[in-house]
């Protein structure tokens, strides 16, 4: 016999409808609260016949079953937070809110109208009891569309977001997040209005239609959240951030709109280890074929990006570059991630045109370089230094570096160079989506090929 070792998670209790295509309803809340490190039950409300081009038919559960399954959680529990979907129907609301109201634990109620594909998913005469839920609710979120139908003001940015947020407030729930995601902008603004603050959690715009899900997950993340203890505040700013990410990696699933991805910051830290070693095995090719003829005054990094990299610090690199010692080339530390700032930059700047790209590496730009990229097998971008904005609040103009390559090229270019400014050396960056691939331009632009 082993000993156990039990793990330890704060229980959240969804009560949703079942999606059959996965990406909503409470296979969202399921994938999200377990990846927000949260225990997640659940209380089917109705089972939908749904895939990503809509909604084929519906059947709601009978009340006493939708009734004995919150019954037996909440017996056998301690529900630490409930989370809210779809509801369908008047009683089902009305029982719902009659458990709110009587269990000592935040509740977060997404109201759920109308499915992404424009489906009904709540009956047009129950919008009104919701009024009864929200009064024993802790945060609620709507979008534009359920914040109007809910308080009458019409939604259409960040004033009128508030306004409504504010008229939900007099129903007794404690926020409200009136979320942007319809409301058209290249900035996605989510307005929270609490009691005594009101908060604005922008992202920039994905170009994409596959948020299904978009709502369950947010709702489940911060239900997720506030059943660890976090402050609503955090809990909302984390799961807007979440979002935002599992919106731009959305699952290419389906014929119609992909779904979000709702593990997609797990997956995030499970390709941390493979990343940092990537970036080993091209440091060791580097520093075996001798590179030093590629290697910058500055030092010479190898940045490797997650594929879900958002931030520098999902980034790894060599910790003090990679400098020329008497014999050849030799990496100062360790390889860590959030070790470079500048050219984790750049990278992640390629990223925002093409996130396929994982890797990039700064190179020496000289006489000797220049004729070499000719024989690079790709793109390659002339940028100019004397043109960049002043630096950003990361001190890096990197990010205006990586745009102004894509602007100019029709394709993503293999290599970024420019022949340096006032007290900037000439620098040459090669950008790839392998380790294999970048490593081979290194070595061909250090004249080892
Ligand atoms: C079951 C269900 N709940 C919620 C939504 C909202 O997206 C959906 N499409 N399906």
């Amino acid at each position: 016999m082993r000993t156990q070792a039990p793990d330890t998670r704060p229980v959240v209790l969804t009560v949703a409808g079942s999606d059959s295509g996965g990406g909503a309803g409470v296979q969202a809340d399921l994938k999200t609260a377990e990846a927000c490190s949260a225990f997640a039950t659940s209380a089917i409300t109705a089972v939908t016949a749904q895939h990503t081009r809509g909604v084929e038919s519906t059947h709601v559960l009978p009340l006493e079953e939708i009734s004995a399954q919150i019954e037996a959680v909440r017996d056998d529990f301690a529900v630490d937070a409930l989370k809210t979907g779809m509801l369908a129907t008047e009683p089902v609301i009305e029982l719902v809110a009659d458990h709110a109201a009587d269990l000592a634990a935040p509740t977060v109620v997404d109201p759920v109208m109308v499915a992404t594909s424009g489906d009904r998913l709540l009956d047009p005469e129950a919008e009104g009891a919701y009024e009864e839920l929200l009064a024993h609710a802790t945060l609620a979120t709507p979008n534009a569309e359920e914040a109007e139908l809910l308080t009458g003001v019409a939604v259409d940015g960040q004033e009128s977001a508030v306004e409504a947020g504010c008229a939900l407030r007099e129903t007794g729930v404690d926020a409200v997040l009136v979320t942007g995601g319809h409301i058209a902008g290249a900035t996605v603004q989510d307005v929270l209005v609490t009691a005594d603050s009101i908060e604005t959690f922008e992202h920039t715009r994905v170009d994409t239609d596959a948020t299904h899900g978009s709502g369950c997950a947010l709702a489940s993340a911060v239900a997720a959240r506030v059943a660890h203890g976090e402050p609503l505040i955090e809990a909302v700013q984390a799961g807007t951030d979440l979002l935002a990410r599992a919106i731009r990696y959305n699952h290419d699933v389906g014929k119609g709109p992909g779904a979000v991805h709702h593990l997609v910051a797990l997956r995030e830290r499970a390709a941390r280890d493979r990343t940092a070693e990537a970036v080993e095995s091209i440091v060791r090719r580097l520093v075996d074929t001798d590179t030093s003829p590629a290697v910058p005054e500055v030092g010479m990094n190898v940045v490797g990006a997650t594929p879900y990299a958002e931030s520098h610090e999902e980034t790894a690199a060599v910790e003090g570059r990679i400098t020329r010692t008497f014999s050849g080339v030799s990496p100062n530390r360790g390889v860590r991630f959030g070790a470079s700032s500048h050219v984790a930059r750049f990278l992640l700047g390629a990223r925002e045109f093409d996130p396929a790209l994982r890797f990039a590496v700064n190179c020496r730009f000289d006489t000797a370089i220049e004729q070499r990229l000719d024989d690079l097998a790709g793109v390659v971008v002339e940028i100019d230094r004397h043109e960049e904005p002043e630096p950003d609040e990361e001190r890096s103009t990197m990010g205006w570096a990586a745009r102004r390559a894509f602007e100019q090229a029709d394709e993503t270019p293999v290599a970024v160079y420019d022949r340096g400014a006032v007290g900037k050396e000439p620098v040459a960056r090669v950008l790839a989506p392998d380790a294999e691939t970048v490593t081979k331009h290194v070595l061909t632009l250090a004249g080892r090929v």
